[in-house]
């Protein structure tokens, strides 16, 4: 397929179906993939979208189970998101990237560095961990999700803001969190179950070390879901990583977006060639 610029979201075709896919920026530029967190959808980097679209040619895609993207049953593991990725690239024709991932995506970036690291020239793992949360905690939020359907997603947005956002930027910024919380009541049921076992099922901490790509560890000073410390410990195996730290709760990209996108562009630009 030819690439051209698709600033609006549209349905790219693969071999693992149809993905909502968003492309900002000059195809003779070299390629950013950015992947979403749990219950968030392609537009949480619109600002970020907007920033690298200058040095880079941005994909912005929706994780399986979200946003018009494929809602296959469940439930999904990390090589079902892995694999997601690498079909979106080969779609697009397009044999090395960068690739920037938030919580979910981060360890989607995780898998990726471990099993297909010659497709990426760098890898940004944010606010991410190499086993998220405890697999019982994400089984029993995706059977409540299967149980209760459209209602549950609408009482997991009620609750995220404390787990995405500082209380300081809840106060400051309540049109950001709405906007977020939008997104996760829009998402399909069986694709966020789908998701919550996904993470219930991965542990990369045993693999992670034979990473061997240029990886960065962002971390949100005051993230609760996944902590400095959990970004030290990755940073600890992966041979050469880089560990950056941002005044932010869980959604950093967009509570600390400059800091965030300094931290990013400062590791791009040391890993990727010819930036
Ligand atoms: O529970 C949440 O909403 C936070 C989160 C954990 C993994 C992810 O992608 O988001």
């Amino acid at each position: 397929m030819t690439i051209e610029q698709h600033a609006s979201p549209f349905f790219l075709p693969t071999v693992r179906g149809q993905f909502r896919v968003a492309i900002n920026g000059d195809a003779s530029l070299p390629t950013l993939i950015l992947s979403n967190s749990l219950g968030t959808t392609l537009e949480m980097w619109e600002a970020q979208a907007a920033t690298f679209a200058e040095n880079y040619r941005v994909v912005r895609y929706n994780t399986r189970g979200h946003g018009g993207s494929p809602v296959t049953p469940g439930p999904y593991n990390v090589d079902d998101l892995g694999a997601d990725v690498l079909a979106i690239l080969d779609a697009l024709d397009i044999e090395k990237a960068s690739f920037c991932g938030i919580s979910m995506g981060g360890h989607t970036g995780l898998w990726l560095g471990v099993h297909a690291g010659h497709r990426f020239d760098a890898i940004a793992v944010c606010n991410s961990a190499a086993k998220i949360g405890i697999a019982q905690g994400w089984s029993e939020r995706a059977a409540t999700v299967r149980a209760n359907g459209a209602g549950a997603m609408q009482t997991l947005a009620d609750s995220a803001p404390g787990r995405w956002f500082t209380e300081e930027f809840i106060r400051s910024h309540p049109e950001v969190v709405r906007l977020a919380q939008g997104w996760l009541g829009g998402i399909a049921p069986e694709g966020y179950a789908a998701c919550c076992e996904a993470l219930a099922l991965s542990d990369l901490r045993g693999s992670i070390g034979r990473i061997a790509t240029p990886t960065l560890l962002l971390a949100g000073a005051s993230d609760p879901v996944t902590t400095v410390a959990d970004a030290e410990a990755m940073c600890a195996v992966i041979s050469g990583s880089k560990l950056a730290v941002v005044p932010a709760s869980h959604l950093s990209n967009l509570e600390a977006p400059q800091a965030f996108e300094h931290a990013l562009a400062t590791f791009l630009a040391e890993s990727v060639p010819s930036i």
